[in-house]
């Protein structure tokens, strides 16, 4: 048996293929009408097709959203915000737009409704990210979440194979975490092994066909339940590592990750037997030690990276890194030393097979 305290945190959640449809009726329940569209400057179009639907509603579109949020994009969007009179804001995109909604709902309080594009998870989640001075501050806080989630599969057949590949392993290792994280619960276990499993058996379909919209819906209800999953739980070693590498040495965030992912898990390995069984489980039946490098063998068999080094890191940065990591730690199973640390950031650098 389990001991757990359970207090569901989750927005509002309509999924479907074009279940963009119901925008309007969505908008109306929140009691909105004027609403500021928020994307990245690649995204322009999707974000118009969005204004469009909500016809008058539509405030204007904000095209600046950009990784990790900066202070400047967050103020201007405020400001933005402000001076059109919006009451909601839509963000349709990744984790970089959705964080831009949230930067200024943490201000404001303004609701928002997200229409993810990637499969990060930044939707389901309270977590905000804002950069000022080359600085990453991330935190906890009810007002970020977003109130509606609209997860359409047809708004994700434009995602790139490469960051369809690595934005869905950034999902799973949400869920890699929430399986032993020390306030997880046994819904949280269900929806992390489902989650792993749907984007599994994904991602190597639509890296074959990247419009196969059945693999597209199913990587997206992935997204899901693993960013529902983050949104629940604490995270540790894996995402500490990655905060370090994309805050301190501007390495792409969902490409980290990937590479990252199967080295933090097998240094937890031995530490964390039921969850490398639903692992495992999740991986086809595959035996639960072996969890680490089937999930490194699926990264290179859609052709994501798997060496540091490929991301731009030096080999010199590999001790600072280190140091880095072992600062503020999150909770982690099993307890960090530096040798272990540096030898497993050197395996990562390296795209050694754990
Ligand atoms: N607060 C949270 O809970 C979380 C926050 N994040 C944050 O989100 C950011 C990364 O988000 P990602 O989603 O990985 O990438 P992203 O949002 O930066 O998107 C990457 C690129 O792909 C483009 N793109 C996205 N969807 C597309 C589509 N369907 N078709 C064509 N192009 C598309 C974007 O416009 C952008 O140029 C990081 O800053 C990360 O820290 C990530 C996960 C969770
Ligand atoms: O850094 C943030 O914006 C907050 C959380 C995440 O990015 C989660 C992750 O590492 O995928």
């Amino acid at each position: 048996m389990h001991d757990f305290t359970y207090r569901p945190q989750s927005p509002r959640t309509v999924f479907g293929a074009g279940a963009l449809v119901h925008l309007e009726r969505e908008i109306d329940l929140l009691g909105a009408q004027r609403a500021l569209v928020l994307c990245t400057p690649g995204q322009v179009a999707q974000a118009q097709q969005v204004a469009e639907r909500l016809g008058a509603r539509a405030a204007g579109i904000f095209a600046r959203a950009e990784m990790h949020v900066p202070i400047e994009a967050a103020r201007a969007a405020r400001d933005e915000a402000r001076r059109l009179g919006a009451d909601c804001a839509v963000a349709i995109g990744g984790g970089s737009t959705i964080g831009l909604g949230k930067a200024i709902a943490l201000d404001s309080g303004l609701p928002i409704l997200a229409i993810p594009t990637t499969y990060a998870g930044s939707e389901m989640t309270p977590i905000y990210g804002i950069t000022e001075a080359g600085l990453k501050t991330t935190g906890r806080d009810a007002r970020v979440m977003p109130r509606t989630v609209i997860y359409d599969p047809a708004l994700t057949l434009p995602l790139p194979v490469p960051l369809s590949m690595t934005s869905g392993i950034n999902a799973i290792a949400h869920a890699v975490e929430g399986l032993y994280a020390p306030d997880g619960n046994p819904i949280m276990d269900l929806m992390a092994e489902e989650g792993i499993r749907a984007l599994a058996r994904a991602l190597p379909a639509i890296h074959q066909r990247a419009d196969d919209m059945e693999a597209r819906g199913d990587a997206l209800y992935g997204a899901w339940l693993c960013g529902s999953v983050l949104g629940n739980v604490s995270v540790a070693l894996h995402h500490k590592l990655c905060h370090t590498l994309g805050g301190s040495f501007k390495l792409p965030h969902a490409e980290t990750h990937t590479v990252v992912l199967p080295h933090a898990l097998a240094f937890n390995l031995p530490q964390v037997p039921a969850a490398a069984a639903r692992i495992a489980r999740a991986l086809g039946g595959v035996a639960p030690h072996t969890v680490a490098g089937v999930l490194y063998d699926l990264a290179q068999s859609v052709g994501a990276p798997v060496a540091l080094r490929d991301l731009g890191l030096r080999e010199a940065d590999l001790d600072r890194a280190c140091e880095l990591a072992l600062t503020h730690q999150y909770p982690n199973p099993r307890p960090l030393e530096k040798a272990p640390l540096r030898a497993l950031l050197q395996r990562a650098y390296e795209g050694q097979r754990p």
